[in-house]
């Protein structure tokens, strides 16, 4: 047998081995399908769909009373989403909420947390996040009078992939009032040390912030021992909550009795919302971060998706995802050496998240032909190409699957037919 039959029989007795692999059942894709974007958007799964239709089933029956009767009443629905998504940071139920979305809860949490004074006036981020949450930081920091060219600090990168934890920590100086940095970095698949990052801040008596885009429903995190002071996330990647679907955010016990920065009446303790009175009585959870009424057709199927969650467990997730986040660069290895490319994630399970980061100088038209082949991948401006074997629904055989056609492409230059630029979402 050659190097590749004895990985694909590998992949074969680790999917008969595999605990979570009948939960791939659950999921809907096309049969020819691999998808490996799973954390960009998420697939649908049957119980999704379903909590989705209950909520449509109470408007259809319940109209107007289905905010506190139906089946799953909708003025409760962020509430209980948050206690649901609290295993999966290390948070108590009152520090959770579903609500908004990433950039809109970061902006809520900084016009909360980010208080200049004196002469702490900076934030101090890093070069390689993800643009939205830069330009939250810079039009917050513009709100207080302060040009971002001069109170906005980005971390650089040796490598343009990664960032150093230390060299972070150097610039955690007087002048730094809030940190924010990514969990995972979207491009690399980075794993941070939250929790030294976060106690060496603190140290300095600086606020911090997470953004856990790519790393919650991968892996575990211990939010509230690692005494984070907030977080924030989406749920339509790996918590598979569909487009658009509604985020979340996290705010430590600490902080919670705080009046929000941005107010509105769904930040109002629920018993006090319906006084119509002018002045906010807030919650005294993280439920007083949001602001007006509940997407409640975007929060729904998370409940379902949820559910799934509770049963395969978070460390079974994140044990599965990076057996087979290496099987699969094992396999780019061998398959795939003199082809150029270069895997740019960390290799060490405890610096890297749930995505193989793989960088090619034509990666933009590789990914036309791997889609071509019904393989979808992400391409990443300039030149990565993002490979997320999602846990739930991705089997190690079709990790081999997708390695072999890639080599295939390589090996014929299908990708030659294409064009070297990313479509208009990349
Ligand atoms: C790290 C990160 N932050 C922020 C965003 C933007 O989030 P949203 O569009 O939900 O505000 C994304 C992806 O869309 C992301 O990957
Ligand atoms: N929200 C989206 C809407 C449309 C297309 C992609 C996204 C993404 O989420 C991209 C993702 N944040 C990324 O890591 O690149």
């Amino acid at each position: 047998m050659d190097n590749s039959n004895i990985a694909r029989q590998e992949a074969i007795e680790l999917d008969n081995q595999d605990k979570l692999a009948h939960f791939k059942q659950e999921f809907y894709i096309g049969d020819e399908t691999l998808y490996m974007d799973g954390n960009s958007l998420g697939l649908l799964s049957k119980r999704a769909e379903e909590t989705l239709l209950t909520s449509l089933e109470d408007w259809k029956h319940h109209a107007i009373e289905g905010w506190t009767d139906g089946e799953q009443p909708w003025y409760y629905m962020s509430e209980k989403l948050g206690e649901m998504t609290a295993p999966l940071i290390g948070a108590k139920k009152e520090e959770v909420i579903n609500t908004g979305s990433i950039t809109t809860n970061l902006h809520q949490l900084l016009a909360t947390f980010f208080k200049p004074e004196g002469k702490k006036t900076k934030i101090l981020a890093d070069t390689l996040n993800f643009p939205s949450d830069i330009y939250a930081l810079k039009s917050q920091l513009r709100l207080h009078g302060l040009d971002p060219e001069e109170h906005l600090i980005q971390v650089p990168s040796d490598d343009g992939r990664t960032l150093d934890e230390d060299t972070i920590i150097e610039l955690m100086n007087n002048d730094v009032a809030l940190l924010l940095l990514p969990s995972v970095l979207y491009r690399s698949g980075q794993l941070l040390d939250i929790k030294k990052l976060t106690e060496a801040a603190h140290e300095k008596g600086i606020i911090v912030g997470f953004d856990l885009a790519h790393s919650i429903g991968a892996l575990p995190h211990e939010l509230h021992e690692w005494e984070v002071d907030f977080a924030v996330w989406c749920t339509y990647k790996y918590l598979n909550s569909g487009p658009g679907g509604v985020g979340g955010l996290f705010v430590h016990e600490k902080h919670l009795g705080q009046a929000p920065g941005l107010a509105g009446w769904f930040s109002s303790r629920k018993d006090k919302q319906f006084d119509m009175d002018h002045t906010l009585i807030p919650a005294e959870t993280a439920g007083a971060f949001q602001i007006g009424t509940p997407h409640i057709l975007s929060s729904a199927p998370l409940i379902g998706s949820l559910k799934i969650f509770e049963e395969a467990g978070i460390e079974n997730i994140r044990k599965k995802s990076l057996q087979q986040t290496e099987f699969m660069m094992k396999l780019i290895e061998q398959e795939l050496d003199g082809f150029g490319f270069t895997i740019a994630n960390p290799r060490e399970n405890k610096r890297r998240g749930g995505h193989v980061s793989l960088e090619h100088d034509e990666a933009a038209r590789i990914c036309k032909a791997l889609k071509e082949k019904h393989i979808i991948p992400d391409f990443r401006s300039p030149n990565v190409i993002r490979l997320a074997p999602i846990a739930l629904y991705v089997s190690y055989e079709d990790i081999f699957e997708v390695v072999m056609h890639l080599k295939e492409i390589m090996e014929k230059q299908s990708y030659k037919k294409f064009e070297n630029e990313r479509g208009i979402i990349a």
